[in-house]
Parts: structure tokens; C-alpha cells; sequence
């Protein structure tokens, strides 16, 4: 599948591009961001999808999260897809901020009319990265794939690392929708997407459920932020001391780092600065 450049935009010595495709999964036009720095130019560079929260496009994070000054530095590709499917004129898909369009929540939709097009864990973990590494061969290494993302990023990121263990290199998250099946926004989204009668499939998609599942044997090595200073943190949105306590009684959690970040509120400002540290985190797997 072939992608259209809209722009080409100079950035941090490498180039950001808009682009967009045709998506079968998700039944309409997606665009999204590729930063290929410099190191693209002479061969394949690893790369580390960004995945974003609510409301976003691929634009918020490549326009202020300043993940491209350390990609960089250490070579490696930076994706950041859209949240969504957009358009589809299914009913109601505008009229919440936390659900439908821009909140996708990387799950493919069970219920009608939501699974028309509403499919973000098959177009992130399948055909956005196929139609890529084919449209970028000679740039993008297939084999080193790591994850970001931040709030329902931060969910899409863990619950995709969670579920495919060894397909991609690393995963850290900034500020993560930890715990989603005991929270207001999670349980909006999954009740939207799956119906209530499926808890099981609530639980298919829920961080905190599934670390309690990694393999025993692989080392599970995490990194996330959270700012002391995040209303939605505070709200009881995000419940990463539920994930860590998971991991802790599934014996599994030696690597996984959870810091409190002092201050520090739930916007780009945060991802901003600590953007640096997860693109040297997510090098380090990448051999970048
Ligand atoms: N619009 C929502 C907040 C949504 C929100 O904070 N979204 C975060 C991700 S969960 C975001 O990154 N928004 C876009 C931005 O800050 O550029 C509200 O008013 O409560």
C-alpha cells in the first residue's frame, strides 16, 4: 500500500513527513508522521512508534513533543499515527471528546456499528507497520520495533507490548491509562467498543490484566513516567500502582520502573521533557 507525502518538513538535521494511505482496517484515509533522521539516508534505522491520547492526530507529539532531538542523535524513525479512523459517519462518533473519533483505544471493535472501521490494534500492530517497512524498505528496519505513547498512548503502548511478547524490542509510557477496566475513561471506551457482557474482552485489553500474563521467563523491562501534578492522575484515570502491584504479584516486576515525576501535569510540556530519556531508553533495545 502506497502512501501520499503532503509535506516534507526539515527537523533536527533529519525530515518530518505528513503522510497518509488508504487503510483497509480501519476503513478510511489515516494520516500520520514519519520523522527518518539523518542515519536513514545511508541504510535501515530502527524505529519507535509514538502512540498518541485523546484528541490527538499524529501531530501533537511531532510538532511538540520533541521526540526528533534525540531520534536524531541515535538514528532511529519515529511514527506517530492518528488515534482514530476519521469520517466514517458512524453515529455519535463526535460527540465526546473520550470516545470515538480521537479516542480510538487501540482496540478493534467488537460492537456495531463501532467495528466498521473503529480496528486501531490491527491497523497499529499490522497494517501500518507492513505498509511501511514495504513503502520504506530500504529506510525502515523491520526488526527493531519499539513503543511509546502517552495517556491512551501509554495504554495502546503497554496492552500491545503486553500482548505480543518479543515482537517488539521496548515499551515506556508517559502518564498511561494503566488500569482502563476500572477507569471512567477505559471503561466508556471498552463498553463503546465491546458491549458489557464480554468482560473477558475488557480484560484482553487492560494493562494491569494482562502483565499478571507475561511469560515468567522474559525479562519484562518498563519505563514509566507519571507527573505528581496530572489532574487525570489524580482523578483516578490513569492507576499505574495498580499495574505495578500486578507485575510485583505476577513476580515480574524487577525492571518495570515507575517514576513520579514532580510537578509535572498531563500535557506536551511533560512529554517534552522527558521526551530525551525514552528515545535513549528505547536505543538502547534498538541497538541504536
Ligand atoms: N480535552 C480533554 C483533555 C484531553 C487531553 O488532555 N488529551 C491529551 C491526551 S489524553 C492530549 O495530549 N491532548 C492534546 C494536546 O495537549 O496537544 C479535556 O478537556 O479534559
Amino acid at each position: 500500500m502506497s502512501f501520499t507525502t503532503n509535506a516534507t518538513i526539515a527537523s533536527f538535521g533529519g525530515k518530518l513527513l505528513k503522510l497518509s494511505h488508504e487503510a483497509k482496517s480501519t476503513n478510511c484515509t489515516m494520516g500520520l508522521n514519519l520523522y527518518l533522521p539523518p542515519q536513514a539516508e545511508k541504510g535501515k534505522v530502527p524505529v519507535l512508534f509514538y502512540l498518541s491520547g485523546l484528541t490527538c492526530t499524529g501531530d501533537n507529539c511531532a510538532e511538540k513533543g520533541f521526540f526528533q532531538h534525540k531520534a536524531s542523535e541515535k538514528g532511529i524513525a519515529v511514527v506517530y499515527p492518528d488515534t482514530s479512523p476519521r469520517g466514517l459517519n458512524v453515529e455519535g462518533e463526535d460527540e465526546s471528546y473520550d470516545f470515538g473519533t480521537g479516542a480510538g483505544f487501540y482496540v478493534d471493535a467488537t460492537r456495531e456499528p463501532w467495528n466498521k472501521g473503529y480496528n486501531m490494534y490491527s491497523y497499529i500492530t499490522s497494517e501500518l507497520p507492513s505498509a511501511l517497512f514495504d513503502a520504506f524498505s530500504d529506510k525502515l528496519d523491520a526488526d527493531r520495533v519499539s513503543l511509546t505513547g502517552h495517556s491512551m498512548g501509554g495504554h495502546g503502548a503497554l496492552t500491545i507490548f503486553l500482548r505480543n511478547p518479543g515482537k517488539y524490542k521496548s515499551c515506556s509510557a508517559f502518564a498511561p491509562i494503566a488500569n482502563p477496566i476500572n477507569a471512567p475513561w477505559g471503561q466508556k471506551a471498552f463498553k463503546g467498543y465491546f458491549g458489557e457482557e464480554d468482560k473477558g474482552k475488557w480484560k484482553e485489553h487492560d494493562a494491569t490484566e494482562l502483565v499478571k500474563k507475561w511469560p515468567k521467563e522474559q525479562t519484562l523491562d518498563l519505563l514509566i513516567d507519571v507527573g505528581t501534578g496530572d489532574n487525570f492522575y489524580k482523578q483516578g484515570q490513569l492507576l499505574p500502582e495498580n499495574f505495578v502491584d500486578a507485575a510485583k504479584e505476577a513476580g515480574v516486576a524487577d525492571k518495570v520502573k515507575l517514576r513520579f515525576q514532580p510537578d509535572y501535569d498531563h500535557s506536551y510540556y511533560f512529554m517534552a521533557s522527558f521526551a530525551d530519556e525514552h528515545v535513549e531508553y528505547a536505543a538502547k533495545f534498538l541497538e541504536a
